[in-house]
Formats: structure tokens, C-alpha cells, sequence
């Protein structure tokens, strides 16, 4: 099944939408410059809200490893997505400590071998949190099994962006929004409900009758 993540959480009542409508993760945005930031404080009660089913992930661009152990620990999170350029000692150092999302671009996968133990890849567009899609097709001869996709996904274009590239998880931000940080709830219970359908598709499809 693909997981879905529901990005740009940023109060209790948006976590706990996302849980009910039945999301693998909420993804909590710590970088400086997204209009989706969340303060810690708010973070961490969002984290212990949605329950111990739903995974809670720490957004990050571009920031000093010491910040993002401080903020990943203070606000109760199970993993931590990395975007921007880092070292693979800060990755590597990263993953002693969280399960480690690690966000490449079309062009940085060109050039990305298997993701080491406790990594796991992320496609998204070269600039975060737009909703823009990518060229799904393009992608397709390098896109690695277990790797998860972003990058404008939405209800109505979810389900060929998951029969084309089988992505082990999705994520989304922009196309679930009423306004930055503020989500639509009936755009959220419907891309949910699209992952479940194009995934349970996809594997039923797959299998010999
Ligand atoms: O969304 C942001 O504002 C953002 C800013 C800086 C770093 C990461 C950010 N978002 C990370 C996400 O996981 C988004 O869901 C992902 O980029 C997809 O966004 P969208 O294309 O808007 O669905």
C-alpha cells in the first residue's frame, strides 16, 4: 500500500484531520522560509495529539544539524526530512538518531545510488511547497523501488502519478490548502481516499487471477 503524508501541519485540529482521515504521517515544516512554519511548542502538541499510529515528521531545509536535533527532539517527532544540500556526515549522523526522509530533486537523482539503512528517498520539485507535479514519466527509468514521491499532488492527479511511478509514499501540501498552513478539509479526506483507491488498485491489479 502507499503511504500518504499530509505536509504543513501546523495546528492540533489540522493533525488530528489528517489522522482521522486516515494518514500514514503529517509532515511538520521547521524551515524559516515556508509560509507553513510551525513553532515547536505548537509542533509538540500536535505530536502528541495524533495518536502513536501517525507518523510525525520534521521538515527541514538548508539547517545546521545542532537545530534540527534540538527541534526533531523538542517536538516529539519519528522521523526528519531533509531537503537542500547537506553532507553525507550530516546524513549519516542524522540517521544515529531518526529515520532520515532524504528529499532529491529530478536532477539530483540522477546521480543517487541506493539510499543507505535508515534512509529512505523522497522526488519532490526543485523548489518545495509549490504544487508543482513532476514529469512522472521521466522519472519513471530511475525512479528507485521504496522511494516516495511530492511535487503538486492533489485528488485529481494522484492516482497517475502512483500507476506510473508506484511510489512507496506520496506527499502533499499546496493542493490540500485553503491558504498556506491552513487546510481544506474536504481536499485532505479526498486525497487520502485517492492514495487508498490507486494503491489498493495497484496491488490487486498486480496480482494473478
Ligand atoms: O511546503 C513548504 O512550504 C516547504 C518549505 C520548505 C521546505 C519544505 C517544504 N515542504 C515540504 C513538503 O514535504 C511538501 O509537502 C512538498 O514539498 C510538496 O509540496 P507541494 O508541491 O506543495 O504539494
Amino acid at each position: 500500500m502507499t503511504r500518504v503524508k499530509i505536509c504543513g501541519t501546523t495546528t492540533v485540529a489540522d493533525g488530528m484531520l489528517a489522522a482521522e482521515a486516515g494518514a500514514d504521517a503529517i509532515g511538520l515544516i521547521f524551515a524559516p522560509v515556508s509560509r507553513r512554519q510551525v513553532d515547536v511548542q505548537t509542533a509538540r502538541q500536535i505530536s502528541l495529539a495524533v495518536g502513536p499510529a501517525v507518523g510525525r515528521v520534521g521538515v527541514f531545509l538548508d539547517q545546521p544539524l545542532d537545530e534540527v536535533l534540538r527541534l526533531a527532539a523538542a517536538a516529539r517527532v519519528s522521523a526528519v526530512q531533509i531537503h537542500g544540500r547537506v553532507s553525507s556526515l550530516y546524513l549519516e549522523t542524522l540517521a544515529c538518531y531518526h529515520p532520515v526522509l532524504r528529499v532529491l530533486t529530478p536532477a539530483e537523482l540522477a546521480g543517487a545510488g541506493a539510499p543507505p539503512i535508515g534512509h529512505t528517498l523522497m522526488l519532490d520539485a526543485p523548489t518545495p511547497g509549490q504544487g508543482v507535479p513532476l514529469d512522472w514519466e521521466a522519472l519513471r527509468p530511475g525512479f528507485l523501488p521504496g522511494s516516495w514521491l511530492a511535487g503538486g499532488l492533489g485528488p485529481e492527479n494522484v492516482k497517475q502519478a502512483i500507476q506510473v511511478l508506484q511510489p512507496a509514499g506520496v506527499d502533499a501540501v499546496s493542493r490540500l490548502e485553503m491558504a498556506p498552513g491552513h487546510k481544506d478539509p474536504a481536499r485532505v479526506r479526498a486525497f487520502i481516499q485517492a492514495v487508498k483507491m490507486a494503491s489498493w488498485s495497484a496491488t490487486n491489479e498486480s496480482y494473478p487471477q
